[in-house]
């Protein structure tokens, strides 16, 4: 199927996620397969433009939801539509080649923690990722010469340094390898990563949990400059600070086990939450 919906047509924003009834659970090997159920019926839509923020209990599922619709776990049951301008993809049922395309041009995730190749210095890991998506480098039957190459990696290493100055990452450490960097300096690395490449969805999992105020404002900016320029956000930010200044809405996770429950959520987001964008 192919999109013929406007990105930036700001009273109809194009639908970009659309998650029908998953469900998941965990089985334990090593406790004689029993199971954890996770997720179920889980069911929400986020458009172009729009941040939505889970929000639910510890444990809920939050992060393991993210992964799904990133791809990295499988789920049992239900669909996790992603619509692009090239067609709808299913993440429920996706090849890993089809993930891997998505991934490196339409769907961006910031987790946690920084998973870097060692030895690779700050600037390359998040240069990289333009790299990867740019089409002339790595779509199948690509000719670029050494040239091109060379050309595009210091337009990408650029890009990445103004993203580390106003991320506030000393200069000092760019051409260093990020493993013995701290957790703030690291999340900054990922957050880069996660942003140079503009993305038709964005996931992001608790990306300032490390940083200090100074830098939660910085994303706090990125973020809304990614929803301005049509970015899908899908979020976890237990920084209520952030979560207030960046949701256009609030999603409650499904409390496993009863059926027509949401768990309710702080106080400061009850007016934001819409219930009916989800299915319990
Ligand atoms: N790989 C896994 N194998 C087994 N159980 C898992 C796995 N990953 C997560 N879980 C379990 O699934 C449940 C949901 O975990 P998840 O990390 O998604 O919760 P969360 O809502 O993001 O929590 P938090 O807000 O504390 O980060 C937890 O009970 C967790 O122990």
């Amino acid at each position: 199927m192919t999109m013929t919906t406007n990105l930036t047509n700001q009273a109809h924003p194009a639908l970009v996620l659309d998650v029908q009834d998953v469900h998941k659970h965990f089985t334990l090997h090593l406790r004689d397969g029993r199971t954890l159920p996770v997720l179920q019926r889980v069911s929400l839509q986020v458009h172009a433009g729009e941040c939505v923020a889970l929000v639910g209990a510890s444990g809920q599922g939050k992060s393991t939801l993210m992964k799904c619709l990133y791809g990295s776990y499988g789920v049992g049951g239900g669909r996790m539509l992603v619509h692009t301008p090239d067609g709808t993809l299913d993440m429920a049922t996706a090849t890993p080649h089809q993930v891997l395309g998505l991934r490196r041009r339409d769907m961006a995730y910031v987790s946690q923690f920084l998973r870097a190749v060692p030895r690779v210095p700050a600037i390359d890991v998040v240069a990289e990722r333009l790299l990867q998506a740019d089409p002339r480098l790595s779509d199948v039957g690509a000719t670029a010469s050494d040239a091109d190459w060379a050309e595009a990696a210091q337009a990408a290493r650029a890009r990445a340094a103004v993203l580390f100055a106003r991320l506030n990452l000393p200069a000092a450490l760019w051409e260093l390898p990020p493993a013995t960097f701290s957790g703030g300096e690291q999340q900054r690395v990922n957050i880069a990563r996660g942003f140079i490449q503009p993305a038709r969805l964005l996931l992001l999992d608790e990306p300032t949990a490390s940083l200090d105020a100074r830098n939660r404002r910085v994303v706090i900016e990125l973020i809304e400059e990614a929803k301005a320029a049509g970015t899908a956000v899908v979020g976890i930010f237990h920084d209520e600070e952030v979560r207030d200044a960046v949701a256009s809405r609030c999603i409650p996770m499904p409390t496993i086990g009863h059926d027509s429950q949401c768990t309710a959520a702080p106080a400061t987001l009850q007016a934001a939450l819409q219930p009916e964008t989800l299915t319990p």
